[in-house]
């Protein structure tokens, strides 16, 4: 797989951008040098489905969450190491991500919590 995403020297967005950003990605949360959003799925099949989807966009754009997961939960932390904050192609993979957990989220009251 390839990168398709342009090569261009990461922009550090200021606060007010991220937020302004996040206003569609109102899951996710901001600590003034990554965003983070959690996950609960439906189940651990769901959380393997979307993960696998997770890790093939993120190796395309080259930019890859730090994933935390157990069983049905996911945690994603999502940074631009080069310059230790958020840039646009976080934003633009937290919103393809946004795609992959649509539907596979765990619905209160009508999953059994395994
Ligand atoms: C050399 C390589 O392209 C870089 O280390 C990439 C890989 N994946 C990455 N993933 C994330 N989340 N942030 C980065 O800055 C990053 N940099």
């Amino acid at each position: 797989m390839y990168n398709k995403v342009t090569r261009v020297s990461a922009v550090q967005l200021s606060a007010a951008e991220v937020a302004k950003h996040l206003l569609k990605l109102p899951n996710w949360k901001y600590d003034g040098k990554k965003i983070t959003r959690e996950f609960v799925l439906k189940d651990f099949e769901t959380t393997w489905a979307f993960l696998s989807q997770v890790a093939m966009r993120s190796h395309l754009y080259g930019h890859h969450p730090t994933i935390q997961t157990t069983y049905n939960k996911v945690r994603l932390d999502l940074s631009t190491h080069d310059i230790q904050g958020v840039s646009e192609i976080d934003l633009k993979l937290a919103k393809k991500v946004e795609g992959y957990a649509a539907g596979r989220e765990k619905v209160e009251g009508r999953e059994s919590n395994k």
